[in-house]
Parts: structure tokens; sequence; C-alpha cells
């Protein structure tokens, strides 16, 4: 999927907008299994549609789940989980890591494959937790996708030992399918430290609010077998995705607001709030959502751990690379399984404009630079769009390959940017 580059505009002056967001990706994945797993149906108002979502919901729909347009919402009825099926996890990690547990569930084969990407990201622990709860799975011995699941309509649970320090997913695949277990599951972490802590916390809530029975302590999450309550998901706006619309507001010493923030969430991108105010926005929630303000005057740089927000990663990282002092930002060793080697792209692609980005061993150092114009890769990872768009309100000419893959969660987002830039 590539379309030709797009020139990332300017801000002609400083932003003043009211930007509504899509929802959230990760709760809009989470909600789908969760209702194709349960006893009754299910509505997911306000879902999003994104490359992401609409390839969960194909998925679960070849498994013998309906899930029916109703005016943006979607209405999920649970159905016999059956194969044979194949299904396509494009480069979803919500997608490869929380389906073969629900895949292991079916009766049948289930085939899983992705883009070529998808078979380098890490996917080997969760294949072997699936195998000692007692599932059956074809890899070919690669430890990674393509492979099948041989489903036998069950699947035994019980206690289970992983390293998911690769990434969270792994766990909470594990976690979402655990009550329809035949004794649930016990998963302990070892290893690494698990990233990405809130992914985590949503798993546990989403599960407990459709009735779930969930104990958790230091790396380990207990889930007993039992019924899933059919429910109402209304999904918050993907506050992810907020980064690069607050981030314009700083860069520009400008205003941007977010509507319906929740006031409490289990989502990462709330630690905007935190990490924008630090960079020296003001940073105000309210009855009319979240409003952040940059003072015109310039902003300093970030020094922050990021390993439980990794995935706001892209978009500080290219805010810092216009701040007036050095950022470092740590704690995100395992964003190299993502998208794409985001150390990496991010390394090449903004020192190709003349900025002064070194990697690290778990991170980034960002010395802002005067930035020149040219062509932005983009490694088929949406952020690195996001990323672009920011880097490009202050310097011009930059062009962004393949912005069409920013569809992986956030189809409009070119003309979302663009309406945030007119004037009012
Ligand atoms: O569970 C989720 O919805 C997600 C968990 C995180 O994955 P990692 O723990 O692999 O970083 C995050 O980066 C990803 O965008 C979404
Ligand atoms: C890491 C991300 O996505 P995925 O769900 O594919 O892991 C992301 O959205 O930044």
């Amino acid at each position: 999927m590539s379309s030709p580059h797009w020139l990332a505009p300017v801000a002609p002056a400083p932003v003043d907008a009211t930007v509504t967001l899509p929802g959230s990706k990760s709760m809009t994945n989470r909600a789908l299994v969760l209702a194709a797993l349960a006893g009754g149906p299910s509505r997911l108002v306000r879902p999003l549609r994104s490359r992401d979502t609409d390839l969960m919901a194909a998925a679960l729909r070849a498994l013998g789940t309906e899930i029916a347009e109703d005016g943006g919402d979607w209405r999920v009825v649970t159905g016999e989980l059956r194969g044979p099926a194949r299904a396509d996890t494009g480069l979803a990690g919500t997608v490869m890591r929380f389906l073969p547990p629900v895949a292991a569930l079916a009766s049948g084969e289930v085939a899983i494959d992705g883009d070529p990407r998808a078979r380098e990201r890490p996917m080997g622990p969760i294949i072997t937790a699936l195998r000692a709860l007692g599932a059956e799975i074809d890899d070919g011995g690669r430890g990674a996708l393509p492979f099948t699941v041989r489903g036998t309509g069950a699947v035994q649970g019980g206690r289970v030992t992983i390293d998911a320090s690769g990434s969270s997913q792994l766990v909470s695949g594990l976690l979402l399918a655990a009550p329809r277990f035949d004794k649930g599951v016990e998963v302990r972490h070892e290893g690494p430290p698990v990233p990405s802590a809130p992914h985590l916390a949503m798993t546990v809530h989403m599960l407990r609010e459709a009735g779930a029975s969930v104990e958790t302590d230091r790396d380990l999450w207990r889930v007993a077998p039992g019924p899933l309550r059919g429910r109402e998901w209304a999904i918050e706006p993907d506050l992810s995705n907020a980064a690069q619309f607050l981030g314009a507001a700083l860069v520009t010493g400008g205003r941007v607001t977010v509507p319906g923030w929740p006031a409490e969430t289990t989502q990462p991108g709330d630690a905007l709030r935190g990490l924008l105010a630090a960079m020296g926005a003001e940073v105000s929630l309210g009855p009319d959502g979240l409003t952040v303000r940059g003072s015109g005057g310039g902003f300093s740089g970030l020094d922050a751990d990021l390993h439980e927000v990794g995935e706001l990663t892209p978009v500080l990282a290219a805010i810092a690379a216009l701040a007036d002092s050095p950022s470092r930002l740590t704690g995100i060793a395992h964003l190299r399984g993502h998208e794409t080697d985001r150390l990496a792209a991010l390394v090449t692609e903004i020192n190709g404009l003349g900025g002064d980005v070194r990697e690290l061993p778990d991170g980034l150092e960002i010395r802002p630079r005067p930035l020149r114009g040219g062509v932005f890769r983009t490694y088929d990872d949406h952020r690195m769009v996001m990323a672009a768009a920011v880097l490009g309100l202050a310097v011009p000419g930059i062009e962004v390959e393949n912005p069409g893959t920013v569809g992986k969660t956030l189809p409009n987002f070119t003309e979302s940017w663009a309406s945030m830039l007119a004037p009012a």
C-alpha cells in the first residue's frame, strides 16, 4: 500500500484548533475480542475504523463471529468459533498477539499470516506459551508468523511462564482469551521488565468490565475460567494519536483542544499531559477536553523514561528535534520490534534532514539542529508519518514517503492535519 509523497505543511501561524479524535485502537481491538468471546451480543460505540481494527474484525468474522455495521457502531454477535479459516494480521501487533489464543479456542485449522515485517515481530514467547497451555500450533519451527493453529474447540489453560520483555501484548493476548480456557490462566513474566504497563492495566480493566475475575501481582496475572458478558463498549478517543496534534500547539506556540479526554483512563496517551508540560506546555483538563498551549517563546527538550508509553516515542522525538535543548528518551529498546526498528528509523530520517540524533542501547539522544527539507521515509510505520508532520510544521520541504501507511490507526490524518492548520 504505497501512495505518492505528501508535502508536510508548514504552520502558517500558531495553531488554534479543536481536534476531534477517532477511537482508541487498543480499546477497539480488545473490545472486539471480548465481544467475540462473550455469551451474548455486544455493541462497540464509536470504534476506531482503521486498518488495524478492520483486520481484527475480518479475522474474527472468518472464525464465525457476526460483526455488523450500525451507524458507525459495530454490533457483535458471538458465533461458534470454527475453522478452517485464514487470518491476516497486517502489521497490527494487537491482531498478531490477541488472535492466536482465540483461534486456539476454535474447532478447525486457522492459518495466520501478516505483512512481511509482521513475520519479524516478536511472537515466539506466545507460541510457546500457548503450546504449554494445550494448543497445537504448526509454525515450522520458526517461532514467528506465519503459522497454523490447529484448534480442537477447547484450550486446557493453567500455569505458564513467559518472557514478555519484547512486548506487553504477549501477555495481553493470553489474558484476553483466558476466561474461555478450561482452567483459566496464571501467567508469570520472567525476564527484563515488561513494557507498556498501562496497556496491561487496560487488558485487566476491560476483562473485569466483561465480568472476568482477574488477580494481579508483580509480573503475575491470574484469570479465572468463566463466562464473559456481552455489553456496550464506549470506545474512548485514541489519546496516543493526540500526540502530534497537541505537539503542534507546543511547536507553533498555539492552542489545541482535544474534546472527550477521559478524566480517568488506562490509555498510555494520558501521559502526554505530564510529558508536554515538562517540555514547557501549559496543559489543562476541563469540561471542553484537554487543552495544550505553547508559549511561542520556544520550549525545552525532554529527559524521560518512556518504557511504559513507548508508542509515544516517534512523535515526542520529532517535537524534541525542534526544541531549544537536548533530549534523552530511554527505556525503549523494545521499539526495535515495533512496526519498524523505530530507534534506527528516527535516527536515519531526522539526521537525513540535518538533525543530530544518536541511538542509545535503550533509547535516543536528540540534539536540536537547524533542519532542512528532504524525503522522509516512513517504513510502513504510521507513527513515522505523524512524526514527519510535526517536523514539517517548522521545516519547509519535508516530503513524506507513503503517507497512506498512517491508515494503520488514523486513516484521515492528512485531512485532519490540514484542518487543524487552516485559519479558524
Ligand atoms: O496492547 C496494546 O494495545 C498495545 C501495547 C503496546 O505494545 P508493546 O508493549 O509491544 O509496545 C503498544 O506499543 C501498542 O501500540 C498497543
Ligand atoms: C506499536 C504500535 O502498534 P502495534 O499495535 O502494531 O504494536 C503503535 O501503534 O505504535
